[in-house]
């Protein structure tokens, strides 16, 4: 009995104090609080509850556009944690003063790799010695030295999509196809090897892996923020994940290893493995890691986006044919300094990534100086701020039409003049954007440059359902299953 009484006096001790602390810590975040004069949900201001929700529900982007469409152009989307959705917010928290005033938060990017920082975790020197080392691979001269190895991909998928459709009456899942082309890409400029998803039609079950990463890294974050509840977060995890994360490193490590041993001479591994490099052996498989995922899923997004958006819009999608089978008179003649110079589907590309940018919640920083100027707003220190890509592509405080699909917008049409198109970063700017942008750029035109000219897509598909989709940092994209016929047969 008296156990049964010093419990229920346990508890009702913890209670008390836990709603006293929610009181008080309630009452300084909404009268107290420096953010207390933005606007925004009411309890958004006083407690992160809602923004654990629908990140983990995979509906952050939509809540946060729900509040921009409320609220303004300025939210305050937790206690201490403010989206903006205007162009010169990206140069006031990711320009020059990266780095030195603010911060990737590090209670939200995870480590992908335990103990190792990549160049997304690592400090400021550490993430300027990773840039040096690794931008020479991304350079215009490097990609056009790879472009060979690129287009071998691209072809292969052409060859593949035309034997598919004779299986299968036209109809392919582009999401998966996509995947497979962009993976094979970067294991060839990456290990000097593709991953061979082309030739076998499926997915390696690295692939797999890295896919499911994607859900498991939103997890993760969590447990950075709340490192006390990390063994219930943890419970709580998927069947599985944690596994295949293990595995996820276990293959680079087993890669980067082969290939010291080998002393292949191709691909980054084979610039940097072995004695004589800039990087530790576990610097470089952290990097690798990231690469890996990095330079595959959003580029396949982009080209999936890309797909659905032309499958769902016949104007814009015989426009876009139009261009490139008048541009040229093989296919042959394809390549990547011909395709930079075609001006609707470079628009398509740039409306996809507006509409549905590969990363589309805000990408946080925190503030480690005393305090810096957003906006023209101080924002102390130890708060977060970031730009929603999301938000701020559908928000008619930016966009005429945000939520159609118009290429014609970054074409100089008239009606759209007033659209503030330099709100749409989606490889963000400054000293920490993508290293990948013109990588990026290159398979997603080259891919759907082919993809127009071999094939007839089936116009006006109105029953997919693609954008309503899940995001955990990333899209979680479901299937995307679009009707073809190789170029000149009739509907
Ligand atoms: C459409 C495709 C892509 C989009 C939209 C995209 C977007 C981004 C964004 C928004 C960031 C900043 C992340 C942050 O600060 O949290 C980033 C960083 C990065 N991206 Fe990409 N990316 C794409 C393709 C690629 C490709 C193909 C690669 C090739 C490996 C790549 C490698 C990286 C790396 C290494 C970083 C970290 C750069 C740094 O910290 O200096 N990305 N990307």
């Amino acid at each position: 009995m008296s156990f049964l009484n010093g419990f229920i006096q346990f508890g009702s001790s913890f209670i008390i104090s836990f709603a006293t602390l929610f009181v008080f810590s309630a009452a300084y975040n909404t009268l107290l609080h420096p953010f207390r004069k933005f606007p925004g949900p009411r309890i958004s201001a006083i407690s992160r509850f809602p923004w654990i929700r629908d990140w983990l529900s995979g509906n952050l982007h939509r809540s946060v556009q729900q509040m921009h469409d409320t609220y303004g152009p300025i939210v305050r989307v937790a206690p201490d944690e403010l989206s903006f959705i205007e162009a010169e917010a990206w140069n006031d928290i990711y320009g020059i003063k990266s780095g030195k005033s603010f911060i990737r938060d590090p209670k939200w990017y995870a480590n992908l790799t335990e103990n190792q920082d990549d160049i997304i975790v690592a400090n400021e020197a550490g993430h300027a010695r990773f840039r040096k080392i690794f931008s020479p691979f991304f350079s215009d001269k490097s990609l056009r030295q790879n472009e060979t190895v690129i287009m071998k991909n691209i072809n292969l998928l052409m060859k593949k999509l035309q034997v598919q459709m004779k299986d299968s009456d036209g109809i392919a899942d582009m999401v998966k196809w996509y995947n497979w082309t962009t993976f094979d890409i970067i294991g060839d400029l990456i290990y000097g090897e593709s991953f061979d998803c082309l030739k076998n039609a499926e997915y390696h079950p690295w692939l797999a892996v890295v896919l499911q990463n994607i859900r498991l890294s939103s997890y993760v974050a969590l447990m950075e923020r709340y490192s006390f509840l990390k063994k219930i977060i943890m419970s709580l995890l998927p069947k599985g994940l944690l596994e295949k994360r293990n595995m996820h490193l276990a293959v680079i490590r087993e890669k980067c290893a082969s290939h010291v041993q080998s002393k292949v001479d191709h691909g980054i591994v084979g610039s940097l493995a072995g004695t004589d490099t800039p990087l530790t052996t576990g610097e470089l498989e952290a990097n690798l890691a990231l690469m890996t995922m990095a330079g595959s899923e959003t580029s396949a997004t982009t080209m999936s986006a890309a797909t659905f958006y032309l499958a769902t819009n016949k104007i814009a999608a015989s426009k876009a044919s139009a261009e490139i089978r008048s541009a040229f008179s093989s296919e042959s003649e394809i390549s990547w300094a011909e395709v930079q110079k075609l001006r609707y589907l470079m628009a398509v590309i740039k409306e996809t990534l507006r509409l549905y940018p590969p990363t589309p919640v805000g990408l946080p920083r925190r503030v480690i100086s005393e305090g810096e100027m957003v906006m023209g707003h101080f924002i102390p220190k130890d708060t977060v701020v970031y730009v929603t890509q999301y938000s701020a592509s559908r928000s008619k405080l930016n966009f005429r039409e945000p939520n159609e699909f118009k290429p014609e917008r970054w074409l100089a049409y008239p009606e759209f003049k007033d659209d503030n198109r330099d709100v749409v970063q989606p490889f963000i700017t400054g000293p920490y954007s993508c290293i990948g942008k013109s990588l990026a750029y290159m398979e997603v035109s080259l891919v759907l440059a082919k993809m127009l000219w071999n094939f007839d897509w089936q116009p006006g598909m109105k029953n997919l359902a693609f954008e309503n989709q899940k995001v955990y940092a990333l899209w979680q994209k479901s299937s995307l299953a679009i009707q073809f016929k190789p170029r000149g047969s009739f509907w």
